[in-house]
């Protein structure tokens, strides 16, 4: 640990718990820190509290403690994120130390559910357990179901628990006498599949549920997250990274292994050593996009990047083929997404210029926002599908139908995990520092490993009684538990499952059409399930609501698909009818700038940074003294650009264009129907016509060539200005920021037709 924390310190790095433990140091060491924060703040909010670990804690108290107001929200019923070092005594603490006002109401369930929930409550938690009073009136149909299973769910043969599960939904979900309240009207309506949500202990046991709705041709959502960590998005995402910096070591090596060419471990990382490279088909290819990388739009790099490393056609080689695809195309659409994504918009969200690692970052970010991580669904139209989530990553949501699953899935300690250990919560200014790490090693012998797991057994079955718990209080109209059968097993140790809980700690009993808990009865449907699978199963596809055949209310209409409206850049044009001025001539108006602080590291950055900075001189030369910061440019540059701008105002007045309008958006509808959506960066304006100039920040060496090159783009900004404004452009000039020089030209046509305005040839420049 020694060792991972110097090196971390030699490579100015940090990882995500440093994140949080060094802002609790930084608000702890710097009082004026906290100071500048807390003016800042009048109340803090923590909700989900009894997840927070003591980490978390420590940094979130440290504002807390100090803040004008605090309100913490918590549930010790709900805390099930031991694993991630949460420890519920933290909430008691806090309750015992500070003012609390307990929740005693609920607004989620009907009544019935609740009531159920209400006699669990105290057998789960004792003393301690508060009863819900239910807000809401009971709904007309059934609350409580239960479908009790024939076979074990390991049995060979026959019918398996998640066939009996899509069995019922599909029977629900077919019957149009089945109604549930709308959350929004509150009137009752028909069930549809995004009503329903399956709970499942683990991940598989999603997946096993997934494949059997399918299979019956019910729409499904797993709403697991994991597009991020798909195996071709990562894939990607280094690739893209080794592409804009062919010495990103680490991206090489995720490019090797984890890509097409499945490059070992062992011996990406000793050809590393020895040769100080990978060398591999795709490495190769990648490297052969740079340095044309830094300044290709992320968007167009993301489509070579996928191309020259062979992704698509790796995908036929994965698992799940049709997922993988889909997840890359995700990818595609996500780098468009970030180019179109307003640039203040990148900005406010801390996001600046386009480079390649901007657009991961961005992207990273947004991953990381609730909902965002979820994979597409490759069949298409199936948003409105029945949701498949975790126990875990229910909390906290709320569906109208709920069927918990997986109730015999063992939740026993398992050997080789790591816990964190705080000998008491006294004092809350200190809790962290007395915290040790605990680890459950796991031996070649059981019963060594036995002998560590038994004191974790507490524990780990306190937290099977609140995930039970969150499981059960998700549901607003109807709860519908999956009863499995028992495991059989008589000698301890137990293993520790959620039906036990309900059978040997609350007593539970199915008898007739009711749940019996203690002396409390409670009307519930009853399904007895067969051993064989059941009949729909037999008839596979025979279903109609598959996603491609579906009835309109479960799926998104289907309707013809209009022709693909092209939208182009101006920047991507090569070719233009409009013929190059004859005359080209260069000025030297002002000194040159050339950015050099490392923070703009790419290309695109700088010429971000020029473009703004400009940008604010020439519009808000008030601003001036904001400029570095926002730019992140020297004074010394700030000032050879204010100069430029001053220069260029001068220049274009002299030549009789007093009026400037800086970067000005124009969005036009061409005539072959596409769209064309443009930001000119200066529109001068004179008595008799306009006059357009487009900065570049790159280099320039042979002024005419580059202006030729670029007239193209040119001519679709004049295109664009003519039609808007209705006015001639006369002039077009390209201000080169390097050399503080202006390239101009006078436009030889008139004014356009409209019918001129077509989308503008435009290919792989
Ligand atoms: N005062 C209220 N009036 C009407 N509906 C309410 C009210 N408060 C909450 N609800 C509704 O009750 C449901 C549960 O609310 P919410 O999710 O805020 O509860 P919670 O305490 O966070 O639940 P849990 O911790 O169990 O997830 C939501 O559908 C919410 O819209």
């Amino acid at each position: 640990m020694t060792d991972y924390e110097t090196r971390k310190r030699e490579l100015g790095v940090i990882d995500f718990s440093d994140m949080v433990t060094n802002a609790a140091r930084i608000l702890e060491e710097k009082p004026a820190v906290l100071g500048a924060i807390m003016d800042e703040v009048d109340c803090v909010i923590v909700d989900e509290f009894q997840d927070t670990n003591p980490i978390q804690f420590t940094f979130l108290w440290a504002l807390a403690r100090r803040a004008k107001r605090a309100l913490i929200v918590g549930d010790t019923k709900q805390a099930i994120m031991g694993f991630q070092g949460a420890d519920p005594r933290l909430t008691v603490a806090l309750t015992q130390q500070f003012e609390t006002s307990p929740l005693d109401r609920n607004w989620r369930s009907d009544p019935r559910i609740m009531d159920f929930v209400n006699a669990l409550g105290p057998c789960l938690f004792g003393d301690d357990y508060t009863a819900l009073a239910a807000q809401n009136a009971a709904g007309h149909d059934t609350a409580l179901e239960v479908i009790e299973l024939a076979n074990k769910r390991g049995a060979r043969s026959g019918g398996k628990p998640q066939h009996f599960i899509a069995d019922r939904l599909l029977s629900l979900l077919t019957d149009d006498q089945v109604t549930i309240v709308d959350r929004h009207s509150k009137a009752l309506r028909g069930l549809e599949p995004r009503d329903v949500a399956i709970l499942c202990p683990t991940h598989n046991h999603c997946a096993s549920y997934a494949a059997a709705l399918r299979a019956l041709g019910l729409p499904v959502r797993v709403a697991e997250g994991g597009w991020w960590q798909s195996k071709i998005v990562q894939a990607a995402c280094f690739a893209l990274r080794f592409a804009v910096d062919p010495a990103d070591n680490h991206a090489a090596i995720c490019t090797a292994t984890l890509g097409p060419g499945a490059t070992p471990l062992a011996e990406a990382l000793g050809a590393l050593a020895r040769n100080g490279r990978i060398e591999t088909p795709e490495l190769a290819a990648l490297q052969g996009l740079w340095p044309d990388s830094l300044a290709t739009p992320v968007d167009r790099l993301v489509h070579q990047v996928i191309q020259v490393a062979g992704l698509r056609d790796w995908c036929d080689w994965l698992d799940d083929p049709a997922q993988m695809r889909a997840d890359l195309l995700r990818f595609e659409a996500e780098a468009a997404a970030f180019m179109e994504a307003h640039r203040d918009m990148r900005e406010a969200s801390g996001f600046y210029g386009q480079s390649a690692n901007v657009f991961l970052g961005w992207l990273e970010n947004k991953v990381g926002l609730k909902g965002e991580d979820l994979r597409p669904n490759p069949a298409g139209a199936e948003a409105d599908g029945i949701e498949i989530v975790t126990w875990h990553a229910s909390k906290g949501r709320e569906w109208p139908v709920v069927v918990v699953c997986g109730l015999d899935h063992k939740l026993d300690p398992r050997a080789g995990t790591f816990s964190t250990k705080f000998p008491g919560f006294d004092d809350l200014d200190h809790v962290i520092e007395e915290a040790t790490l605990a680890y459950a090693p796991d031996f070649a012998a059981p019963e060594a490993t036995a002998r560590f797991l038994h004191e974790l057994y507490p524990e780990s079955e306190e937290t099977a009684r609140r995930l039970l718990y969150v499981a059960l209080t998700r549901a607003r109209d109807r709860l519908i538990i999956e009863w499995p059968q028992d495991d059989d097993k008589v000698e301890p140790p137990l293993p520790i499952t959620a039906r036990r809980l309900l059978n040997d700690v609350c007593g539970i009993k199915l008898q007739g059409n009711q749940i019996t808990v203690g002396s409390a009865n409670f009307p519930s449907r009853m399904t007895i399930c067969d051993k064989e699978i059941p009949a729909s199963f037999d008839t596979e596809g025979s279903v109609c609501l598959a996603s491609s055949n579906r009835e309109p209310r479960f799926a998104i209409e289907k309707r013809a698909v209009g022709s693909l409206v092209l939208v182009v850049s101006p920047s991507q044009a090569v070719a233009t009818a409009r013929p190059l001025p004859r005359q080209i001539e260069t000025r030297a108006i002002a000194a040159g700038v050339r950015l050099s602080g490392s923070d703009l590291a790419q290309a695109t950055d700088k010429g971000t940074a020029v473009h703004e900075a400009l940008r604010i001189l020439l519009s808000r030369p008030d601003l001036r003294d904001r400029v570095g910061q926002h730019c992140r440019v020297s004074d010394a540059e700030v000032q050879l650009l204010e100069q430029q701008a001053q220069a260029l105002r001068q220049t274009l007045a002299e030549l009789g264009y007093t009026r400037l309008h800086i970067e000005q958006p124009i969005e036009l509808e061409l005539a072959d129907g596409g769209r064309q959506s443009i930001i000119v960066d200066l529109i001068a304006e004179g008595t008799d016509g306009f006059m357009i100039v487009d900065h570049k920040s790159g280099p320039v060496a042979d002024h005419a060539a580059r202006f030729e090159s670029y007239w193209p783009q040119l001519a679709a900004y004049i295109d664009a200005v003519e039609f808007k404004a209705g006015k001639a452009v006369r002039s077009a000039a390209v201000f080169w920021t390097e050399t503080g020089e202006l390239t101009l030209g006078q436009v030889l046509c008139g004014t356009n037709e409209r019918s001129n305005l077509t989308t503008p040839d435009w290919g792989m420049r």
